[in-house]
């Protein structure tokens, strides 16, 4: 027994999967961990990493006898994945997950699997790529993970869960789950629309040649094209399934883009300057809360 569980199942080895199998190996080496994903590809390099202490050949060989099962597969892909399992899962197994999103997930979860105890959870780190070769044992050290428990869960349940991400280096917060996906959806899914958009919008441009937007972009578009270098199936599926809270930031945001559209063509230097002062010093608090994810981070090898 490591950490309050014996053996954990991880479904989908991309990123998500691949570095929680590399840090529960690292963190607790006698905890069993299983994996599974449904690409042939993946299943042959997560195994050659050691992702996990064992890849299986079928969801259901992975999950059997694990106590605890983590789904990190895209979150369109939750409810197949749960129904591959289902039928080969033991009934106290706890149900977790760690998709972006988590309304959508607990109901995806909870149609399939009715009588099994779902904690959904949501480890607020990662990078742009995925795929068996993107994990690392340090994705999680110093990161958040919001765990969104239903109501009436089980307090023992969620205490082992959280005491399993801080194994692997994370600081666990509980939340609600409609409030993680407003939350998320400004700090996290809206920026990664307007990246998707402003690298769409630069190479459009007719009279601007892709290799002058390449030559010359400057720190803040470099930054952009990282994030719109995120995975395709991942980020439709975020913005379907957080869709109510996405379009509610969106239309916020598109308001104060029109307010300071109207300053820039009325010639109102103090609205800008007054809002550019206010955005600077919301940087600046972020930076000194930081710090310490800041040295967790320092020489972070993500290859
Ligand atoms: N990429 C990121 O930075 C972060 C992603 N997440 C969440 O983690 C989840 C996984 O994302 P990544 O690991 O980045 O994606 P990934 O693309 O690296 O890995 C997902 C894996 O799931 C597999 N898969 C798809 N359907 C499957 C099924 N039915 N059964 C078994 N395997 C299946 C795919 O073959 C793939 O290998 C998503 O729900 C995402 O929202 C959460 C935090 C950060
Ligand atoms: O790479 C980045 O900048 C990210 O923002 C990573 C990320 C992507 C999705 C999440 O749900 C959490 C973290």
């Amino acid at each position: 027994m490591s950490a309050g569980f014996s053996k954990v199942a991880i479904i989908g080895l991309g990123l998500q999967g691949g570095s929680i199998g590399l840090a529960l190996r690292e963190a607790l080496p006698d905890l069993a961990t299983t994996g599974y994903d449904r690409d042939a590809a993946t299943r042959a390099r997560a195994a050659e990493r050691g992702l996990v202490g064992h890849v299986a050949d079928s969801a259901g060989e992975a999950v059997a006898g694990a106590d605890l099962v983590i789904f990190c597969v895209p979150l369109g892909a939750m409810a197949a994945a749960a129904e591959e399992c289902a039928a080969s899962l033991s009934p106290d197994a706890l149900i977790s997950d760690v998709g972006s999103s988590k309304v959508s997930v607990a109901e995806a979860l909870g149609s399939v699997l009715p009588n099994h105890a779902i904690i959904p959870a949501h480890p607020v780190a990662g990078t742009e790529n995925s795929g068996p070769d993107a994990g690392f044992a340090s994705l999680f050290r110093g990161r958040w993970c919001i765990i969104t428990p239903p109501e009436g869960a089980d307090e023992a349940l969620v205490a082992r869960l959280s005491a399993l991400w801080e194994a692997m280096g994370a600081k666990v917060e509980l939340m609600d789950a409609a409030h993680h996906d407003r939350v998320l959806a400004v700090t996290s899914h809206l920026p990664h629309l307007i990246a998707y958009t402003i690298v769409g919008t630069a190479s459009d441009l007719e009279e601007v040649t892709q290799s002058e937007v390449i030559k010359y972009s400057a720190g803040g578009f470099r930054d952009f094209t990282r994030i719109a270098a995120s995975d395709p199936t991942m980020w439709r599926d975020v913005f379907l399934s957080n869709k109510g809270a996405v379009l509610e930031m969106l239309q916020r945001f598109t308001e104060d883009l029109t307010a300071l559209q109207r300053a820039i063509r009325v010639g109102d230097g103090e609205q800008l300057f007054d809002h550019f002062t206010r955005t600077r010093a919301i940087r600046r608090s972020i930076i000194e809360q930081g710090q310490d994810v800041a040295q967790a981070n320092f020489g972070r090898d993500a290859s």
